[in-house]
C-alpha cells in the first residue's frame, strides 16, 4: 500500500503477525490535539514484529508527538494505540512494557552506567539476582561492558547514547521507541552508531522498533518501512526502497532523496508497460507506477543520479541545456542543468574535466529508472 492515504491501513508487512502480535505497535485513527490544535490528525498505522518503521518529516510534523503516544506520555484526543492485541491507550506508560531511547540521552548524571541500566529493574521489582545477571548483558549488547564503573560525565556522547539504548533494554522490552537518538551525535559517530543500531536489530530480531528521525539517510539506512508526515499527518508510507523508488506525490518525491519533479502532460500508453509523457517539446518515456491515467498532467521524478553524461542507448531518454552550477563534494559532482526553463539537478561520480557553467550539456536517463507521480492534492 503505497498510493494514497489514509485510504486503506499502512501496514508495515503482510507477515502473519497475530502468531507474534505481542509486539505489534498500533495506531488506529489516532489524533492528539493541544487546545485547539491538533498536532496529529488521525494516525492509522501499523508496524509490524520485528519491523523497524521510520517516522520521518519536517519539524513540527508530528513524528515525536506520535512516539510519545505508544510511549503514554502524550494521551490520544481520539482512536487507539494498541500494543500487541492490548489496548495500551488509558494504560500508564510504566505498564505498557516498551523501552524509550530519546535525543539527548536522559542518564542519571549522579549514578554510575550500571546504576542507570539497573534503574528500570529495580523500579520493576527486579531480585538484586536478575539485575547482576542482567546489566553485564545489557553493556555487552551495546558493547560497553568496560565502562560499568563510569559516572555518565566520563564517557563521549556516542558511549552515554550506547548506554541509554542499553538501559532502555534492560527491562526486554518488546518495543523499542526512538526519538532522534542519534542528533545530538557528531556525522562520523552517527555513521558507525547507525551500523551497530543495525547490529542491535540482528541480534534482537524480535524486536519491534517505531524510529524517529529528519535523517533520510538513518531512515533509509535502518528502516523496513518508512511514514512520511506533514503537518500532523501520514503522507506516505511504504518499504523503504519502494517508497524512494516509487514516491506516491511530490512531497514525498522531495522530502525522501530530493528527486528532480519534472512537469509533464499528455501521458499516453508507449508499450512494454510504460508510458510517454511531453516536457516541452521533448517527448519522454517512463514507468507508470502508481497507475496515471491517459491524458494526466503529472510530475517525472528522476533522481539526480540517474542522469547520466555524454552518449546514451538509443532508447534512453534525452535532454540538452545549459550548465547553470557545478559543485565538488569529494566523491561526487552536482551540476545543476537549466533544461526547458526548469533547472535540473544530477550528481555524476567526480570528473576530471567538469562542465562550465553557461556550457550546452546533453543528459540522458533511463525509462526503467523514472516513473510517474501525480500532483498532490488539494490538501497535498
Ligand atoms: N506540549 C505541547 N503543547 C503544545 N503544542 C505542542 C506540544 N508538544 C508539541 N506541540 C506542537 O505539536 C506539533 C508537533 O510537534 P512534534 O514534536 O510532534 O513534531 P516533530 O515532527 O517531532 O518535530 P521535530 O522534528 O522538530 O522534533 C508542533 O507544532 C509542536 O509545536
Amino acid at each position: 500500500m503505497e498510493r494514497s492515504l489514509p485510504a486503506a491501513t499502512p501496514s508495515a508487512s503482510a507477515a502473519p503477525a497475530d502468531a507474534v502480535g505481542g509486539s505489534r505497535i498500533g495506531f488506529e485513527n489516532v489524533s492528539v490535539t493541544y487546545g485547539s490544535l491538533t498536532v496529529l490528525q488521525s494516525l492509522t498505522l501499523t508496524v509490524n514484529p520485528g519491523e523497524i518503521v521510520a517516522l520521518i518529516g519536517p519539524s513540527g510534523s508530528g513524528k515525536t508527538t506520535a512516539l510519545r503516544a505508544v510511549a503514554g506520555f502524550v494521551r490520544p484526543s481520539s482512536g487507539r494505540i494498541m500494543i500487541g492485541d492490548r489496548d495500551v491507550t488509558n494504560l500508564a506508560p510504566y505498564d505498557r512494557k516498551i523501552g524509550m531511547v530519546v535525543q539527548n540521552y536522559a542518564l542519571f548524571p549522579h549514578m554510575r552506567v550500571e546504576e542507570n541500566v539497573a534503574f528500570g529493574l529495580r523500579a520493576h521489582g527486579a531480585s538484586e539476582a536478575v539485575v547482576r545477571a542482567r546489566v553485564p548483558e545489557c553493556l555487552a549488547m551495546v558493547g560497553m561492558g568496560a565502562y560499568a564503573k563510569r559516572y555518565p560525565r566520563e564517557l563521549s556522547g556516542g558511549q552515554q547514547q550506547r548506554i541509554a539504548i542499553a538501559r532502555a533494554l534492560a527491562n526486554k522490552p518488546q518495543v523499542l521507541l526512538l526519538d532522534e537518538p542519534l542528533s545530538a551525535l557528531d556525522a562520523q559517530i552517527r555513521r558507525s552508531m547507525l551500523d551497530e543500531l543495525a547490529k542491535l536489530h540482528r541480534d534482537l530480531p524480535a524486536l519491534t522498533v517505531l524510529y524517529v528521525t529528519h535523517d533520510q539517510t538513518e531512515a533509509l539506512t535502518l528502516a523496513n518501512h518508512i511514514g512520511i508526515m506533514r503537518d500532523g499527518r501520514l503522507k506516505a508510507f511504504g518499504g523503504a526502497q519502494s517508497l524512494f523508488r516509487n514516491p506516491p506525490n511530490r512531497f514525498a518525491a522531495e522530502f525522501l532523496g530530493r528527486a528532480n519533479l519534472l512537469p509533464v502532460n499528455d501521458l499516453q500508453p508507449a508499450g512494454e508497460g510504460r508510458v510517454s509523457v511531453r516536457f516541452g517539446a521533448t517527448v519522454l518515456k517512463a514507468r507508470n507506477h502508481h497507475r496515471l491515467a491517459k491524458g494526466s498532467d503529472c510530475l517525472l521524478c528522476v533522481r539526480p543520479h540517474d542522469f547520466k553524461l555524454g552518449s546514451s542507448r538509443p532508447d534512453a531518454n534525452r535532454l540538452s541545456g545549459v550548465v547553470r552550477s557545478v559543485q565538488w563534494q569529494g566523491d561526487v559532482h552536482n551540476v545543476v542543468v537549466e533544461v526547458a526553463g526548469e533547472c535540473i539537478r544530477l550528481s555524476s561520480a567526480p570528473m576530471r574535466e567538469p562542465p562550465e557553467p553557461g556550457a550546452s550539456l546533453d543528459v540522458h536517463f533511463d525509462p526503467a529508472d523514472v516513473t510517474v507521480v501525480p500532483e498532490d492534492g488539494a490538501d497535498g
